[in-house]
C-alpha cells in the first residue's frame, strides 16, 4: 500500500463530508440495512446518547456503492478497497498458520468470494468541550478485521490490562484491529479489540475504518479443529443477521458479541 494512495483516500473521504449538507443528504438512509449511508452519531433512533461524528457507510465487497460524488472519489476508493482486500487476505493466512490450520481456514470459514467489505468513513469535528463527549462510544468491531487510517491527529484509544491506551497515529502505517467474526471463528484466540474514540477542541479528524467480515449468507462458529479438545466458547450466527442486529441497535462494548458466548 502506497503512502500516497493512503493520503489521497483520506483526502477524497474528507471531501465528501465537504460538499454541501443538501448534497449529502441525498445519502441519508435510516435503515442498517441500505448498501451506502451518510448520518451522525452511531444509530440516532436507538440510542440514548449520541457521538460526535459523521459518517459515510459503504458496502464496498461484494457490491461497490461508493457515491459517485465528488469527482474522483469513487476511483480511489476502489483501488484502496482492492489493496485493503488483498491486505486481509494475507493476514487471514498467517492467522490460520499461527494457530497451526491450513492457510485458507479463516477465509474459508467466512466464504471468500462474497465476504463483506465496509467502508467507514468518520469526521469528528472540534468539540468545545472535548472532556464531555466522545467520537464513539467503547466497542468492538462488528466484523474481522479492520485496516484503520486517519489524517494524523490522534484520538483512538484501546483498551488493555484494565485502561485505556492512547493509539499514536504513525505516517504511512495501517492500524490493524481485531473484530468480533476473529473472536468468534478462532474460539477467543484472537480477541476482538475494545476501543473508543476521544475528541479534540482544535482541528477536524478524519478516519478511515475498512473493515472486513464474512459473507452476509455465512453461518459462522468456532473452527472445529481449533475447538477439538478445549471448550467451545461460542455459539455460531448467520453473519448477515449478526450485522444488521449489531447496525440497528445501540453500540455498546461487547454485548453483541456476549449474546454468543457459552457460560460455563
Ligand atoms: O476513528 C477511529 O479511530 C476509529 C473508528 C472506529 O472504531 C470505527 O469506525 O469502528
Ligand atoms: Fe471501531
Amino acid at each position: 500500500m502506497s503512502d500516497n494512495l493512503m493520503k489521497d483516500v483520506i483526502e477524497a473521504t474528507r471531501n465528501f463530508f465537504e460538499l454541501p449538507d443538501e448534497e449529502k443528504q441525498e445519502f441519508s438512509d435510516t435503515s442498517a440495512a441500505s448498501p451506502l449511508r451518510y448520518g451522525s452519531s452511531f444509530n440516532v433512533q436507538a440510542e440514548s446518547v449520541h457521538f460526535w461524528r459523521d459518517y459515510l457507510k459503504a458496502f464496498t465487497h461484494p457490491q461497490f456503492s461508493i457515491p459517485n460524488k465528488p469527482a474522483g472519489f469513487r476511483d480511489v476508493a476502489a483501488e484502496y478497497c482492492h489493496k485493503g482486500r488483498e491486505i486481509t487476505k494475507e493476514l487471514y493466512r498467517g492467522m490460520s498458520e499461527s494457530l497451526g490450520l491450513e492457510a485458507n481456514a479463516i477465509a474459508d470459514a467466512f466464504g471468500f468470494d462474497t465476504d463483506f467489505q465496509f467502508y467507514i468513513a468518520n469526521l469528528y469535528p472540534p468539540c468545545p468541550q472535548p472532556e464531555l463527549a466522545l467520537g464513539q462510544p467503547p466497542h468492538s468491531d462488528n466484523t474481522a478485521i479492520t485496516l484503520l487510517i486517519e489524517n494524523g491527529i490522534g484520538g483512538l484509544q484501546v483498551y488493555q490490562r484494565g485502561k485505556w491506551v492512547k493509539v499514536k497515529p504513525i505516517p504511512g502505517s495501517i492500524m490493524v484491529n481485531i473484530g468480533d467474526q476473529l473472536e468468534l471463528v478462532t474460539n477467543g484466540k484472537y480477541n476482538g479489540v475494545l476501543h473508543r474514540v476521544t475528541l479534540n477542541n482544535n482541528v477536524t479528524r478524519v478516519s478511515l475504518a475498512l473493515a472486513h467480515g464474512p459473507s452476509f449468507d455465512k453461518f459462522v462458529c468456532p473452527i472445529p479443529e481449533i475447538v477439538k479438545d478445549g471448550k467451545l466458547e461460542f455459539k455460531g450466527m448467520n453473519y448477515g443477521e449478526y450485522f444488521y442486529n449489531q447496525q440497528s441497535t445501540q453500540l455498546v462494548g461487547k454485548s453483541r458479541l456476549d449474546l454468543l458466548r457459552i457460560s460455563s
